[in-house]
């Protein structure tokens, strides 16, 4: 039950990481006394460091099954990365074709297609427009 209602209120917000990576180009010019934002796309290697931590505290989260905190850590996290993303200038847009580029191919079938050297194999999905990291 406390799942549905949970899935029911995602529903009904139309907030997109879209829209909040555009909050966040807005306030990287803001001072950094008053946006945390504006600091940390300042300085990347901490955008990147604060990332890792919260993905870090996403990891344990998810590990020991504590859902709330794994809501509030992902949450963290997506800020973080569009943080460090913008702190890179990779727009997110980047990141979403090259999400799209894989859409097709499942990734055991990707997985199955590297050598065991970790060479990559040649990419067999016409489709797909790159290969993954
Ligand atoms: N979504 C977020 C968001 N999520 C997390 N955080 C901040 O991320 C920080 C990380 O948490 P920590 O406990 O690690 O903070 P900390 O120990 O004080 O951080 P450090 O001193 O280690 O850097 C906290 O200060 C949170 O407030 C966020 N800060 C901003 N946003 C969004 O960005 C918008 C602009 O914020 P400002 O740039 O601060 O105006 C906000 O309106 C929000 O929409």
């Amino acid at each position: 039950m406390r799942e549905r209602a949970d899935a029911e209120a995602i529903a009904m917000t139309g907030f997109t990481l879209t829209d909040l990576e555009r909050a966040l180009a807005a306030r990287a010019c803001a001072s950094p006394e008053e946006s945390y934002t504006a600091r940390l796309v300042a300085d990347p290697q901490r955008a990147a460091k604060k990332f890792g931590e919260e993905a870090v505290e996403a990891v344990i989260a998810g590990a020991t099954g504590d859902r709330a905190a794994l809501v509030s850590e992902s949450a963290d996290v997506l800020y973080h990365l569009l943080a460090l993303l913008l702190a890179r200038g990779v727009p997110l847009d980047e990141v979403m074709a090259e999400l799209e580029g894989r859409t097709g191919r499942s990734g055991l079938a990707e997985k199955a297609a590297r050598t065991r050297e970790g060479v990559r194999a040649p990419q067999v999905n016409p489709s797909s427009q790159g290969g993954r990291s």
